[in-house]
C-alpha cells in the first residue's frame, strides 16, 4: 500500500462520487487481465508526478498535493495485497479503453460530470455494492487526469475508432436490410398471409370455430391468421372431414376451400403426434398427398398449410413437389414428409423412381384433388391416372387384377364441376362409366373412394361466382385488342390488374408492350422458367396498394392462385370455355372483396360470350332469376382511344423487334449447335435460305428476320418518339366528359390520375364496386 500513501488524501477518493468509483473498479479488473507478461515493481520506484488538477479543484480540500502516475498497472490479490506492474501501452490496451470511453469513461465530459449533479445511482449499476473502499482507492493510480496533449492525441483516436465502429455497424445494418429485401424477393409474399397479431384472439369470437370441434391449438392458429370465423364451406366440409367421409366440396372462387381439407389434415397430425409412437408411424409414410394442377398453385397451397402450422406448437413437415425444382431434393423432402403436395408429372416422376416411396404413399390416409375437374381432364390425366393406380395396387393386386379398396379419405375441391356428376358418381354402374374412358367422371371412379356415396358438398349451388365481383365487357375489333387494353388500363389506374391471354406467345409479347408503356407489367407463362415465375408473381404483388401493378398471364395462373388484393381482371383473348371464365374471373373479389372482370370482345365474339357468362350464371337447371344474366358493356370514347394509337403501335414495334432478336439468337445458337454436332460449317445465311426455299415456316423466317435486322439505332429512334409520345398530353378534342379542358395530360395519367374521359364506365368503377 505504499504507493497510495504518496497520495495525500486517499479517503477523499473513496468519498468521490459514485460514478468514478465504478470506473476505478473496471479499471482494476481490466488491468488486472492484462498484468500476467508483465514484471512486478516497487510503488516508490513508480513515477510519480503532481497532478494538474482543472481550477476548480484549487480550493478543493483534501486533493491539494495529489500525485499522480503513468502506465502502471494494479493487481490485486487474493490476500488483499496489491502490486504494481510497468505497463507499455499496447494497442489491445488502448482498443480497451476506447471502449471504456464508449461507455462514458475515461474522458474529461466524464470528469466534470463528477462534479455535477450527476446522479450515484447511475455509476453504482457498475458497482457491486460488496466493493471493498480499498479496491476503489487503487483505482486513482488509473486515473485519468493525464496531460492535456494526451488526451488530445486519445480523443482523435477515440474518434477514429469510434467511426469505425459507427462504420462498422451502418455496414451490419445495410447488410441485414438487404437480406432482408433479397430473403422476401424470393419468398413468394404472394401465399403469404400470416401476420402474427398476438392481441387477435383477445378480441375475436372464435365460437364459431370451435362449434367445428376443432382442437383448441387449431382455434388458436387460426385466430392468429386472424380469422375469426369458417367460409361456408369450410363450415360444411371441415365436420363432415373430421368424421371421415369422403367428400367432393364445391365453393366458389377464393371461398377457403384449402383451408376446408387443410385444418382437417393438420388436426389429424397432431392428433397422431401426440399418440405413442407415431412419430416413428409419422416418419414412414405421409399422412396426406395434395395434388394440384399447377406449380403455382402448388406451392401456394404448401404456403397456405404451413402458414396455418406456424401457430401451432408443433408442426407437420409440409413440402412441394413441383417441376423446376431438383428432383433430388425432392426425394430427400420425400423421406421425412408429412403432407406433400405436388403437381401429377414430378409427383409421378419422383414416385416412380423408387418403390420404396411408391410403398410409402400406399399408407396415406388422405388424398386430396384440388382444381380436380382440371386435373382430371387437363394434360395431366396419364400422370394422375398413374399415381392413383401406384396408390391403390400392391403387387397381389397386380397379380389378381383387382384393387383392394382404398384404406384412406378421398377429398376432392373445385369451384366447377360438371352437371350431374354427383349423380353419376352415386348412381351409375361401373361398366357405364368405364364407357366413358376419358371423362372425368371415370377419373373420380378411379380415385376409388372409400365411401360409395362420397358426401358432396355444394355450398353456392347456383352461381359459381363471388359475390363481389362485377362484369364487364368492350367490343373491340380482333386487332385492336393492345389498343383497348391499354386503354382499359388507363381507365383503371392505381390497381392491381390481371390479365388474361389465350395463348404463351401474347403473354411474352404483351408484357413487354406494355412495359414500353411506362406501365409495370409482369408476364406468368408455363414456358418461363420456375424462378422467373415466381419473381414475375411477387414483383406483382410486391407493388404498394394504390400502385399500378400488371400481370399478363397465360390460364396457368387461372385456377387456384389467391393473389392477394387483384381489384381487375381483363380478359385479352375470350376464355375458351365457362369454367375458365369463373376461374380467371376467380382471381379478383376473393375471400368476400369486390372486384371487376372485364372481357375484350371483338365483334363475332361478342354473342358467344354472352352466351357462355349467361350459361356460367344460370342455376343448375331449377330455374333462377340470373338465368338471363346480361354483361354490361363499357362504352370507350372510341375517337379519344384512337388517339393513343400511335404509341401502342411504337411500343407493339419495339416489343416485337427485341422479341423477334430474342428469339433469332435462340435460333442461331440452336442452329450451331445442330451443325457442330453434324460436323458441319455454320453459315446463318445459308441456313436462313433453307428456311426460305424449304416450304415451311419461311415467310415467317422472313419477318423475323426483318425485325431482328433493325439496328440498335432504328430501334433507338423508335424509343425516342415513343419517349416524346408518353410526354405529349392527348387532345381530347370534343370528348363528352374532358370538354371543358380538352386536353389531357398522359404523364399525370400514368402517374394514376383517374382516365374516365375515356370511356362511360356504367357502374363498372372500381371505387364503387
Ligand atoms: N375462414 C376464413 N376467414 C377469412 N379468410 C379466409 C378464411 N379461410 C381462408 N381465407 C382466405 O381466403 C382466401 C382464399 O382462400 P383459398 O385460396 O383457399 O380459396 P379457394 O376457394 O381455394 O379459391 P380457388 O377456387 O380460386 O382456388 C385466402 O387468402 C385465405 O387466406
Amino acid at each position: 500500500m505504499d504507493g497510495l500513501k504518496k497520495r495525500k488524501s486517499s479517503d477523499q477518493v473513496a468519498n468521490a462520487p459514485a460514478k468514478k468509483k465504478a470506473k476505478a473498479h473496471q479499471s482494476v479488473s481490466k488491468s488486472t487481465k492484462k498484468a500476467t507478461a508483465r514484471k512486478p515493481i516497487s510503488a516508490n520506484s513508480l513515477r510519480w508526478q503532481k497532478a494538474k488538477l482543472p481550477d476548480m479543484f484549487n480550493d478543493s480540500e483534501g486533493f491539494f498535493g495529489l500525485e499522480e502516475v503513468e502506465d502502471v498497472e494494479v493487481i490485486r490479490h487474493d490476500d488483499n495485497t496489491v502490486e504494481f506492474r510497468a505497463a507499455k501501452v499496447s494497442t489491445t490496451e488502448e482498443i480497451e479503453r476506447d471502449e471504456g470511453d464508449e461507455n462514458g469513461q475515461d474522458n474529461e465530459e466524464d470528469e466534470f460530470e463528477g462534479f455535477g449533479d450527476d446522479p450515484a445511482p447511475q455509476a453504482s449499476k457498475n458497482q457491486p455494492s460488496s466493493l471493498p473502499m480499498s479496491e476503489i482507492e487503487d483505482v486513482t493510480t488509473d486515473a485519468p487526469v493525464a496531460k492535456k496533449q494526451d488526451k488530445k492525441v486519445q480523443k482523435q483516436e477515440d474518434k477514429k475508432v469510434q467511426k469505425q465502429e459507427d462504420k462498422k455497424a451502418q455496414k451490419q445494418k445495410k447488410k441485414a436490410a438487404t437480406g432482408k429485401a433479397e430473403d422476401s424477393e424470393l419468398q413468394s409474399n404472394v401465399f403469404s398471409t400470416l401476420e402474427t397479431m398476438e392481441d387477435t384472439q383477445d378480441n375475436m369470437d372464435l365460437s364459431a370455430w370451435v362449434a367445428l370441434d376443432l382442437s383448441p391449438r387449431i382455434v388458436d392458429s387460426l385466430a392468429k391468421l386472424k380469422f375469426p370465423k369458417p367460409t361456408p364451406i369450410q363450415a360444411a366440409a371441415i365436420p363432415q372431414i373430421l368424421e371421415g367421409h369422403d367428400v367432393i366440396g364445391k365453393a366458389s372462387t377464393g371461398s377457403g376451400k384449402t383451408l376446408a381439407f387443410g385444418i382437417p389434415i393438420v388436426e389429424k397430425w397432431l392428433e397422431l403426434s401426440e399418440e405413442d409412437d407415431a412419430s416413428e408411424s409419422l416418419s414412414k409414410t405421409p399422412l396426406a398427398l395434395v395434388l394440384s394442377p399447377t406449380r403455382e398453385l402448388a406451392h401456394q397451397l404448401t404456403e397456405h398449410i404451413k402458414n396455418l402450422c406456424a401457430g401451432l406448437p408443433n408442426s407437420p413437415y409440409v413440402c412441394s413437389v413441383t417441376g423446376g425444382l431438383s428432383v433430388h431434393k425432392q426425394q430427400r423432402q420425400l423421406l421425412k414428409a408429412d403432407i406433400v403436395i405436388g403437381t401429377p408429372g414430378r409427383l409421378w416422376e419422383v414416385l416412380s423412381s423408387s418403390s420404396d416411396l411408391t410403398n410409402s404413399f400406399r399408407g396415406i390416409q388422405y388424398l386430396v384433388v384440388d382444381e380436380a375437374d382440371r386435373l382430371l381432364t387437363e394434360g395431366h390425366f396419364q400422370e394422375a391416372a398413374e399415381i392413383f393406380n401406384a396408390l391403390d395396387r400392391t403387387e397381389q393386386d397386380e397379380e389378381q387384377g383387382e384393387s383392394a379398396p382404398s384404406p384412406r379419405q378421398t377429398l376432392v375441391f373445385s369451384a366447377t364441376f360438371h352437371k350431374g356428376l354427383q349423380q353419376k358418381l352415386a348412381g351409375k354402374s361401373r361398366s357405364e362409366l368405364m364407357s366413358e374412358k376419358d371423362s372425368m367422371e371415370y377419373l373420380l371412379k378411379k380415385l376409388n373412394f372409400r365411401e360409395e356415396k362420397p358426401k358432396f358438398i355444394d355450398v353456392n349451388p347456383v352461381s359459381q361466382m363471388a359475390e363481389g365481383l362485377k362484369e364487364g365487357l368492350v367490343e373491340c375489333g380482333a386487332m385492336e385488342k393492345d389498343l383497348y387494353l391499354y386503354a382499359l388500363l388507363l381507365l383503371y389506374p392505381n390497381v392491381r390488374t390481371l390479365v388474361f391471354t389465350n395463348s404463351i406467345s401474347s403473354a411474352r409479347r404483351l408484357a413487354p408492350m406494355l412495359q414500353n408503356l411506362n406501365l409495370q407489367t409482369h408476364p406468368l407463362h408455363s414456358q418461363m422458367a420456375q424462378k422467373a415465375r415466381l419473381r414475375s408473381v411477387e414483383r406483382f404483388t410486391g407493388a404498394k396498394q394504390g400502385q399500378s401493378s400488371i400481370l399478363v398471364a397465360t390460364d396457368v395462373a387461372a385456377r387456384g392462385l389467391d393473389i392477394p388484393g387483384v381489384d381487375l381482371v381483363v380478359h385479352y383473348h375470350v376464355p375458351r370455355a365457362a369454367d375458365a371464365y369463373v376461374h380467371r374471373s376467380g382471381r379478383t373479389a376473393r375471400a368476400d372483396k369486390t372486384g371487376l372482370s372485364i372481357l375484350l370482345c371483338a365483334p363475332e365474339e361478342v354473342i358467344p360470350t354472352r352466351r357462355l357468362i349467361a350459361k356460367v350464371h344460370s342455376s343448375t337447371g331449377k330455374g333462377s332469376k340470373k338465368k338471363n344474366f346480361f354483361v354490361q358493356t363499357l362504352d370507350m370514347d372510341r375517337k379519344l382511344v384512337n388517339r393513343l394509337k400511335p404509341r401502342v403501335t411504337l411500343a407493339k414495334k419495339i416489343a416485337d423487334a427485341n422479341l423477334a432478336k430474342e428469339k433469332g439468337n435462340k435460333d442461331d445458337d440452336w442452329m450451331r449447335n445442330a451443325a457442330e454436332e453434324l460436323g458441319v460449317e455454320y453459315d446463318s445465311d445459308e441456313m436462313e435460305k433453307v428456311g426460305k426455299w424449304g416450304g415451311r415456316g419461311g415467310g415467317r423466317q422472313e419477318k423475323q428476320k426483318q425485325a431482328r435486322e433493325m439496328t440498335k439505332a432504328e430501334l433507338g429512334a423508335m424509343r425516342a418518339e415513343l419517349r416524346e409520345l408518353l410526354s405529349k398530353r392527348i387532345n381530347t378534342g370534343v370528348s363528352e366528359n374532358y370538354i371543358a379542358t380538352g386536353m389531357v395530360d398522359m404523364d399525370e395519367l400514368l402517374r394514376g390520375a383517374k382516365g374516365e374521359f375515356l370511356g362511360k364506365v356504367h357502374g363498372l368503377d372500381i371505387e364503387t364496386l
